[in-house]
């Protein structure tokens, strides 16, 4: 059994991993991001968001604006009745309790047996033992990806809480933690993202960077929050092809951001600017924009 970075191995015994999906070529990620667009503009996928206090508000408009249905339902009491009827489920430890937790733990759960996909935001994963093993123990539960900036998916991929940590925001550039994504991948099984100036994409072999975004994102509590959220929407209207549709999410955030920057004075009006933008969409902006590359 594999038990790197002490996570258990996620292929059962003697099952073969399943093979990384093939490879986009670079040209082609515009198209993609517009077809799985549509797809979700289409769909409406019921998303349901286990996440901190402060992101809701953000997580559950960019989810509107993107063409999806949010539901920030996370009572114990309801999980049973309402996450298997979910199309996605996203989990963020950003504000965790102990009765979050169980929250978390039921509704992913759940999630798995009812064939759905979850994505994990592991918020400030080396600022305490608690969530560090909380996001341990979630990683048992299967999730589909794993959206974190720098320092958390080097932590969450240590194992371990990582020194010169801050909180919620990264010490750390996206490129530093490339091969702590890799490693955790193959370790989780899941797509692991990481986010900053450049966004990373792996599934453990792959690799995709999505260059899309304005750095005044970074001013704006829970756009990292809001992006799991919307990456959660992308995977419920394509689970089979992961890697590419976290992507897509990734870099369809970074444009609305980049046509939301054109009118904004500042992070407050760039916020409203940025849901303005990804609502308004179109394929036209989208496919000139996009800045997706594979890397290796
Ligand atoms: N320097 C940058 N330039 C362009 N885009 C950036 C930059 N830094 C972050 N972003 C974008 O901002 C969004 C949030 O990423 P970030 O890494 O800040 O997440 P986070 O730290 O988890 O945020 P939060 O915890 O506030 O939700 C992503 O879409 C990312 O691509
Ligand atoms: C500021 C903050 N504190 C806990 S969660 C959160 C939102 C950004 O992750
Ligand atoms: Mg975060």
């Amino acid at each position: 059994m594999d038990t790197q970075n002490g996570i258990t191995a996620t292929a059962p015994a003697g099952k073969i991993p399943e093979p990384p999906e093939p490879h986009l070529p670079d040209d082609q990620w515009g198209r993609r991001a517009w077809e799985l667009l549509q797809k979700l503009r289409s769909r409406a996928p019921l998303i349901q968001c286990i996440t901190n206090v402060v992101s809701m508000d953000l997580m559950a408009n960019v989810l509107l604006a993107a063409g999806a249905s949010p539901a920030m339902l996370s009572s114990l009491n309801e999980i049973s009745d309402f996450t298997p009827g979910v199309d996605a489920l996203c989990i963020n430890i950003g504000t965790l309790s102990e009765d979050g937790l169980a929250s978390m733990r039921a509704a992913a759960s759940v999630a798995a047996e009812a064939g759905r996909p979850w994505v994990l935001d592991p918020v400030a994963v080396s600022a305490s033992d608690f969530r560090m093993e909380a996001c341990l123990g979630l990683l048992e539960l299967r999730p589909a990806v794993i959206r974190g900036n720098a320092s958390e998916i080097l932590g969450l991929a240590s194992a371990r809480r990582i020194r010169n940590s801050k909180g919620v925001d990264s010490s750390h550039q996206s490129l530093d933690a490339v091969e702590a994504a890799k490693s955790l991948s193959r370790s989780s099984g899941a797509i692991v993202a990481v986010s900053g100036a450049v966004d990373y994409i792996t599934d453990g072999h792959t690799v995709v960077g999505a260059r899309n975004g304005v750095s005044m994102l970074q001013k704006i509590t829970a756009t990292g929050c809001a992006v799991t959220a919307l990456i959660a929407a992308f995977i419920s209207v394509e689970p089979l092809s992961a890697l590419e549709a976290t992507a897509c999410a990734l870099s369809i955030f970074g444009v609305a951001a980049e046509l939301g920057m054109e009118m904004a004075t500042g992070p407050a009006s760039l916020r409203m600017h940025l849901i303005d933008s990804l609502d308004g969409l179109n394929e036209h902006v989208l496919v000139s924009r996009m800045n997706v590359f594979r890397v290796s």
